[in-house]
């Protein structure tokens, strides 16, 4: 149980005006959701975690899942068991950072609310992608959350290529604020730890395996050893959440942990992509283009290594048709068109070139 939590330490704005007449009644108060299960909720309030449902009349009005409370999000509920509490009503949010569902065309995923900052993770290997940074910079930008990149595992990487890339991040994103660290070596990871503001509210992004549940329990300091506890018999001692969660550091920012494999749909799966097909990757490194499609561009090099023999017409067109799928989700209405478009010309094309 947290013995000292105040709104503050929650990350209530001084500033904030929720004035709702429930809060001058007798059992009501303001909290914060911090873990989100599918019907349930946990909250923090300066009575510490308690167990959360959602009023019915909530559940039953809410016009889609934007409505329902989220990670983050603050509340008012109603006490009515020792460490249980009704939510009654979801206070107007500051911001909150939403995806496109996948397989579904226009509806929005909630991520989290009330969110400062967005941590943008990626690791050190041969997935980093700009492009990919990209997206989520565009996700945070949307909901008016300020970004920062954050490279991990840089002791994968010799000093003077982390340099060369560090380079190349500044020069792409010369506004986002850029870290680099190692969870292995701690390497950073003091400097970064710096830069997080008492009472912001921190959200991670990135793909899964770039090490975004390492970094939390890095960051939880002390509060890691209790996370270990409650996960050792399940887990083995490793902490491994499954659903996103809010964690106050040690320090006192508040970090919205956010790990799971589909968090921001087609991300994962690029990621598995770009391993399933990494002689294509390394074709790829050839291109002109660092935001290449392999479809149509000049001096492409898998175009090259698919004209010269190097790479089969099979494995091009599977490699084209998975990554169809998953960029499906990622793209708009507008861009998926253009892409189909592109796709059935090449197809034509390559026809032709077989008969
Ligand atoms: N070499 C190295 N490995 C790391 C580092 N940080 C994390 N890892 C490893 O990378 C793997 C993935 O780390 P996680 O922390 O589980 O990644 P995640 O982003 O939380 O992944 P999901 O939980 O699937 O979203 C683990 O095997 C970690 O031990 C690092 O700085 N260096
Ligand atoms: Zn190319």
């Amino acid at each position: 149980m947290h013995t000292s939590i105040h709104y503050k330490t929650l990350g209530l704005p001084h500033n904030h005006n929720y004035n709702h007449p429930l809060l001058e009644q007798v059992g009501f108060k303001l909290a914060r959701i911090s873990i989100q299960h599918r019907e349930r909720y946990q909250c923090l309030s300066p009575q510490g975690e308690e167990s959360a449902e959602l009023l019915g009349n909530l559940r039953f009005s809410a016009t889609s899942k934007l409505a329902l409370p989220q990670v983050g999000d603050w509340v008012i509920v109603q006490e009515f068991e020792p460490g249980q509490v009704l939510i009654h009503f979801v206070l107007p949010r500051k911001q909150l950072l939403k995806r496109k569902a996948s397989g579904s065309l226009n509806e929005q995923q909630p991520i989290a609310a009330n969110v400062d900052n967005g941590i943008i993770v990626q690791s050190c290997n041969r997935d980093l992608n700009h492009n990919r940074i990209e997206r989520y910079l565009a996700l945070c930008h949307n909901a008016q959350v300020s970004p920062m990149i954050l490279l991990n595992k840089t002791d994968l990487w010799e000093t003077e290529h982390l340099h060369v890339q560090l380079d190349l991040l500044k020069h792409r994103f010369p506004k986002t604020p850029i870290f680099a660290l190692s969870c292995k070596t701690n390497a950073g990871l003091r400097d970064f730890k710096q830069h997080l503001e008492k009472g912001k509210t921190y959200c991670l992004l990135g793909s899964s395996g770039v090490g975004k549940s390492s970094l939390t329990n890095l960051l939880l300091g002390s509060k890691k050893m209790e996370t270990q506890e409650i996960g050792s018999a399940s887990d083995r001692g490793k902490h491994k959440t499954t659903h996103r969660q809010l964690h106050i550091l040690d320090q006192g920012a508040i970090l919205i942990d956010n790990p799971g494999k589909r968090e921001l749909g087609m991300s994962n799966e690029i990621a598995g992509l770009d391993n399933t097909f990494d002689d294509i990757q390394d074709f790829a490194k050839q291109c002109r283009f660092s935001n290449c499609t392999h479809i149509h561009e000049v001096d492409c090099g898998v175009l090259t290594a698919l004209a010269n023999g190097n790479l089969s017409q099979e494995r091009y067109s599977n490699y084209l048709k998975l990554f169809k799928e998953v960029d499906f989700y990622a793209a708009t209405t507008l861009e998926r068109k253009r892409k189909e478009k592109d796709l059935s010309r090449l197809i034509r094309v390559n026809k032709r070139k077989k008969q």
